[in-house]
This record gives C-alpha cells, sequence and structure tokens, in this order.
C-alpha cells in the first residue's frame, strides 16, 4: 500500500505523517529537492538535498518517476525510490503536492490512497508566524492555498488538522484498515 499525504502546505502533513508512519513502521519515499535545507532538516531523511544542475540532469536521464517545480524550486521522487518499494512488497508513505499525489495515484490505483490534511487559510498563517517565517514564506503559503485546498474532493480520506494527537489517532487507524489482509468477498 502506498500512502500519499498530501494537503495545504503548513497544515502539519509531515508531522502527521512522521508520527503515525513511525508508529506503524511504514518507510518514506525520500523526495529530491533543489531548495536549500531548513534547520533541522536532515539529508537523506527530510529530503535528498540536491542542485538544480544535478536535477535537470538527473530528469533527463529519465530517473525521475514525477516532478513538480512550486516558486521555483524542483521537487521529485526517482524511480528508484518507488521500484524499490514495489519489488518488496511493502507499504510506504510520501509527502506531495496535488500533481505528485494524482500522478502516483494513477500509477498505483488500488494500491495507493490518498489522506489530505488541511487547516483553515488563518490557522496555515499563525501556525507559519509561530514558526518565525518571514512575510514572503508565508504569503507564498497563502497564495497556494486556495488551489490546494479544492483537491480535497479528490481524496479518499480528509482530515482538518486541529489537535493535533487527535489527528494522529485518526489517521493511524485509517491507515491500519487499508493496512488489513483484503478479503476477496
Ligand atoms: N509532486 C511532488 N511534490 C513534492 C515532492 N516533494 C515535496 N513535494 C511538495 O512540495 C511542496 C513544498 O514542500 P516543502 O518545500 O517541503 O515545503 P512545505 O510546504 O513546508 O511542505 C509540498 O506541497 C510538498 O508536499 C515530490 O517529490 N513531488
Ligand atoms: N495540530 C497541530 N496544532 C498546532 N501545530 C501543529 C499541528 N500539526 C502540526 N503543527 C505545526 O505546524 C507546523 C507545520 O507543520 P508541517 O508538518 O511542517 O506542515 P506541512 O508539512 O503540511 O507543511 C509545524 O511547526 C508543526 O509543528
Amino acid at each position: 500500500m502506498i500512502f500519499i499525504f498530501t494537503g495545504t502546505s503548513g497544515s502539519g502533513r509531515k508531522t502527521v505523517a512522521r508520527k503515525v508512519c513511525e508508529q506503524l513502521g511504514i518507510k518514506k519515499i525520500v523526495s529530491y529537492t533543489t531548495r536549500e535545507p531548513r534547520s533541522k532538516e536532515v539529508e537523506g531523511t527530510d529530503y535528498y538535498f540536491i542542485s538544480r544542475a544535478k536535477f535537470i540532469a538527473d530528469d533527463l536521464k529519465g530517473e525521475f518517476f514525477q516532478t513538480a517545480e512550486i516558486d521555483h524550486i524542483f521537487y521529485g521522487t526517482k524511480k528508484v525510490n518507488v521500484q524499490a518499494i514495489v519489488d518488496e512488497n511493502e507499504s510506504a508513505y510520501l509527502i506531495v503536492n496535488r500533481s505528485g499525489a494524482n500522478r502516483i495515484k494513477f500509477e498505483f490505483k488500488e494500491q495507493a490512497v490518498r489522506l489530505f490534511i488541511y487547516v483553515q487559510k488563518q490557522t496555515v498563517r499563525e501556525r507559519l508566524e509561530a514558526r518565525g517565517e518571514s512575510f514572503e514564506v508565508i504569503e507564498h503559503y497563502m497564495q497556494h492555498y486556495t488551489e490546494e485546498v479544492t483537491y480535497r474532493k479528490d481524496c479518499e480520506h480528509v482530515y482538518e488538522n486541529i489537535d493535533l494527537s487527535h489527528t494522529l489517532e485518526l489517521v493511524k487507524q485509517t491507515m491500519e484498515e487499508h493496512l488489513l489482509p483484503q478479503t476477496t468477498e
């Protein structure tokens, strides 16, 4: 099973995904990005941080399963990382935007499920302010919000992440249901 975490940026997707998947022992498919690491982000855990030139070269070689460009930054997951999960017949998760979620769902069909995490626009702003983000960064998040939030109608599961522990419980429950052996009835 592939668990696709998507939703509005700044709503807690990474936090929820990491905590629940740690508990369930589900591996992450780590994306590549051309943006600078933020403080506390770890190479190979949060992202593989690579240069634009390397990203473009790898893309030309056909190494990416899917890519996205957001605010002039490239993001992508490599075929080799996705294939490793398929070969081992394991479950995995990733955190992607709308286009990435669509691409993965299209490829994996019933074997992929989209978990949409969101909060109200004003709450995103407050959390980013609390995280100490600059005005410019916060405005970027705000500009994407409307486009991102409308994707929720297409996703299999939707969570408004108000109380974190409550969200974690609900998401865990859903994921456990998907991990149960499928009956043919
Ligand atoms: N399509 C796609 N989107 C990605 C990938 N990796 C990350 N993203 C998305 O890119 C956006 C920006 O991510 P990031 O720079 O970490 O900032 P965030 O908005 O704080 O999560 C988020 O919506 C991520 O989910 C990827 O491999 N493919
Ligand atoms: N339920 C919650 N209540 C308050 N703050 C939260 C909650 N969930 C996550 N956060 C905080 O909100 C910020 C954004 O979370 P993050 O997981 O980075 O979001 P995303 O991956 O969606 O951009 C982080 O500082 C995180 O600790």
